[in-house]
């Protein structure tokens, strides 16, 4: 079993970038910013209970990793990058922990590297499930209404909002309460310890207005960036800004790493 995925080809011998977007949403949303690295093959993944893998369901972080991995070898992917926006960088931080062969390094976007304190896992878990249960009995634009009304998207205008919240009700919210439940924060191992002994490239974004992920940087990766005039949501909001950061870390790590 794979993921759907959208695959561009580059224009030149690169290692792949495999990107992996946030919850509710899918693989159109790295596009933009994919565009502008041509010259690398590209992989847009649409993750369980989302996309085109609305269907595909998992129960855990391992369960999650083994489909990446089945994934990456039906594309034939032997070498490649991690790109990954708030879910997608929690999935790709818990892959690149369990130093899978052929990863040459992790750019996370707003991803959390894990909760330190038992009580608030346990806190998240239940904060989760009401989500799940909202996302399962509830109009997804009421839910989406509150979800991008949480603090993390506190710098997002009406008009922003609004838009979020068309886009993210074409979903299946029985799908998506799934993958939040098997993927909840509140599940994931803390992977700082993990990631500080890195022995590949941890790159992390963050929104210059996203203040929790802002403070959260320094504890995932050495080298952290404020993307300008952006949340948390940093690559929809400011795609120009996340394209040239890319473009610019990319060619220095591949040269320092073939
Ligand atoms: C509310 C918090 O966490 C959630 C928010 C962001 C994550 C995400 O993928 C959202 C994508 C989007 O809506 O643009 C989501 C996740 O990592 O699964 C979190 O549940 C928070 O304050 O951390």
């Amino acid at each position: 079993m794979s993921l759907h995925a959208e695959i561009h080809a580059g224009r030149q011998p690169l290692p792949w970038l495999v990107f992996l977007h946030g919850f509710s949403g899918d693989g159109r949303e790295w596009q933009p910013v994919g565009a502008a690295l041509a010259d690398f093959p590209r992989l847009y993944l649409d993750l369980p209970g989302h996309g085109a893998s609305a269907t595909t369901c998992v129960d855990s972080f391992t369960g999650m990793d083994a489909l990446l991995r089945s994934t990456l070898s039906r594309y034939n992917i032997l070498s490649y990058w991690l790109v990954g926006y708030s879910l997608g960088g929690r999935i790709a931080m818990f892959h690149a922990c369990q130093q899978p062969t052929g990863l040459q390094g992790i750019i996370i976007e707003g991803g959390h590297p894990g909760l330190a304190d038992e009580q608030a896992r346990v806190a998240r878990l239940e904060a989760d499930a009401q989500w799940c249960q909202r996302l399962r009995h509830q109009p997804l634009s009421e839910v989406f209404d509150a979800w991008y009304r949480q603090p993390v998207f506190a710098a997002l205008t009406e008009t922003e909002r609004a838009a979020l919240v068309a886009l993210r009700s074409h979903n299946d919210g029985n799908a998506l309460a799934h993958m939040l439940a098997a993927t909840s924060l509140g599940r994931q191992p803390d992977l700082r310890a993990a990631l500080r002994d890195a022995t590949f490239p941890v790159h992390y974004f963050f929104g210059e207005h996203d203040r929790k992920f802002r403070a959260l940087a320094s504890e995932v990766a050495r080298h952290c960036y404020a993307i300008p005039a952006a949340g948390h949501n940093a690559h929809r909001e400011n795609p120009a800004a996340v394209a040239a950061l890319l473009a610019r870390i990319l060619p220095l790590e591949i040269k320092d790493r073939p």
